[in-house]
């Protein structure tokens, strides 16, 4: 019976199929200032996206996701914490049932309404599932989707598309686009060591959490509520709420940029 994030698949049941939600290295967790350690050493992080490597936007019952082709390092991610290019593979998102929660990290106690997770792998290894086996194999930059009134324009593509993806199984290309649009202004970031948020939970990720929030609407949170998490056929049950809550931390340093 497939994980979810129903009361009986949900984050409290994974450990039962996928033993490293137990772990010690999970995510997401609470960053809080009083247990963050600013680090000057920390080196500023650069996206070099190619438009040209978007490809497809699907739904697959769990998140929405944008693909890219990551035959070769034609979108990459490198310097912050990282020891090299990183190559972009998907961008997905988590949100809630409403705009007072659905990110996965929380910050000083702050939920925000969703988070967008842009995910690379480490091309030192030969896939991205050996990647996933590694301690250094993944790094996701995640941003905040924070509710406001004067939303990001560059929401829309990814928004308009929703249409097109409705129920779990559907795709759509999505040709140029570089996702490197919806960023903040500010570059400042937290980062720590942790696990991809779903199943199987592997300790892989290198984590690069942005401070600054981007803005969308409402409206914008609602399109992506509209998902459904089953198929056309099947009884309609909304996508929504699909964050995994946070994770003890223990003895794990969160590293910032920025004081
Ligand atoms: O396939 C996935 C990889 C990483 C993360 S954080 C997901 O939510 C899905
Ligand atoms: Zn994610």
């Amino acid at each position: 019976y497939p994980w979810g994030y129903d009361s009986d698949n949900g984050p409290d049941q994974w450990h039962k199929n996928y033993p490293f939600a137990k772990g010690r290295h999970q995510s997401p967790i609470e960053i809080n200032n009083k247990e963050v350690h600013y680090d000057s050493s920390l080196l500023p992080w650069f996206a070099s996206y190619d438009p040209g490597a978007a490809k497809t936007i699907l739904n697959n019952g769990k998140t929405c996701r944008v693909v890219f082709d990551d035959s070769f390092d034609r979108s990459v991610l490198r310097g912050g914490p990282l020891p090299g290019v990183y190559r972009l593979r998907q961008l997905h998102f988590h949100w809630g049932s409403s705009d007072d929660h659905g990110s996965e990290h929380v910050v000083n106690g702050v939920r925000y309404a969703g988070e967008l997770h842009l995910l690379h792998w480490n091309p030192k290894y030969s896939n991205y599932l050996d990647a996933k086996r590694r301690t250094d194999g993944i790094a996701v930059l995640a941003i905040f989707l924070q509710v406001g009134e004067t939303p990001k324009p560059e929401m829309k593509r990814i928004l308009e598309e929703i249409n097109a993806i409705k129920t779990k199984g559907k795709n759509a290309p999505f040709p140029n686009f570089d996702p490197s649009i919806l960023f903040p202004k500010s570059h400042d970031y937290w980062t720590y060591h942790g696990s991809v948020t779903t199943p199987p939970c592997e300790e892989c990720v290198t984590w690069i959490i942005l401070r600054e929030p981007i803005i969308v609407s409402s409206d914008q949170m609602a399109k992506l509520r509209s998902l459904s998490k089953n198929a056309e056929n099947e009884p309609d049950h909304p996508l929504v709420d699909n964050w995994r809550p946070t994770q003890p931390r223990y003895f794990r340093m969160v590293s910032a940029s920025f004081l």
